[in-house]
């Protein structure tokens, strides 16, 4: 069973000098932690806390994230979004069904909700069929690692990411460094 003791040390310190998290996203992290058997794959609160400053830092008014699994992420960089307008938006991509139903519920219960958008199914069609007369400031890569090409494919052909905007990739670092030097080789040599 995943819990907050399954933390690093390394995260464990970040967390105890990371301002803390808001009492709603807490509630849906403890919420997923209880009740979701993938809990392991959310994000933690310091990397929540990153996306949102990130999100700020950025001036970023459109978001972009595949993988939501329970919300949670999204709803650290909506916290992000806040001051920015009512053009703010963070959408994200879900293909599980079961995922996809506690998301919307987490979402539609936040004060932010209205600034997410939700969207089922594969992300590889969702990508291929999204609107794109809008560019993301910031998109967030946080599903099937393998796809990672796929997305980042899709992203740069359908000119999904706006001139200023960049890609975070969750877990870039770890076992997937192939992709990674696959993905650093194309955006820096085209
Ligand atoms: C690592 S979790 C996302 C965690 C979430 N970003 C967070 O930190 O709160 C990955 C999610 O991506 C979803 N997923 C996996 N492959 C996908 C695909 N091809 N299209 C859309 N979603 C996918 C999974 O169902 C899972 O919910």
């Amino acid at each position: 069973m995943f819990d907050k003791s399954n933390f690093s040390p390394n995260e464990q310190y970040s967390l105890k000098y990371t301002t803390k998290q808001s009492p709603y996203l807490e509630s849906v992290q403890e919420k997923t932690i209880s009740s979701c058997p993938i809990a392991y794959q959310m994000i933690s609160p310091v990397q929540g806390a990153f996306l949102k400053f990130l999100v700020q830092m950025s001036k970023a008014t459109k978001v972009l994230e595949i993988g939501a699994l329970t919300g949670y992420s999204a709803l650290c960089m909506a916290e992000g979004l806040k001051e920015r307008g009512s053009e703010a938006k963070v959408v994200t991509l879900e293909k599980d069904v079961e995922n996809f139903k506690v998301a919307k519920e987490n979402i539609k219960s936040s004060e932010l909700g209205h600034l997410i958008e939700l969207k089922l199914g594969d992300a590889v069609d969702t990508l291929s069929n999204l609107d794109n007369s809008v560019q993301y400031d910031l998109i967030f890569l946080d599903a099937d690692k393998i796809n990672y090409i796929n997305y980042y494919n899709i992203i740069l052909e359908r000119n999904l990411l706006s001139d200023d905007g960049f890609i975070v990739v969750d877990n870039g670092l770890t076992n997937f460094s192939l992709l990674v030097s696959e993905i650093e080789i194309k955006f820096r040599y085209g």
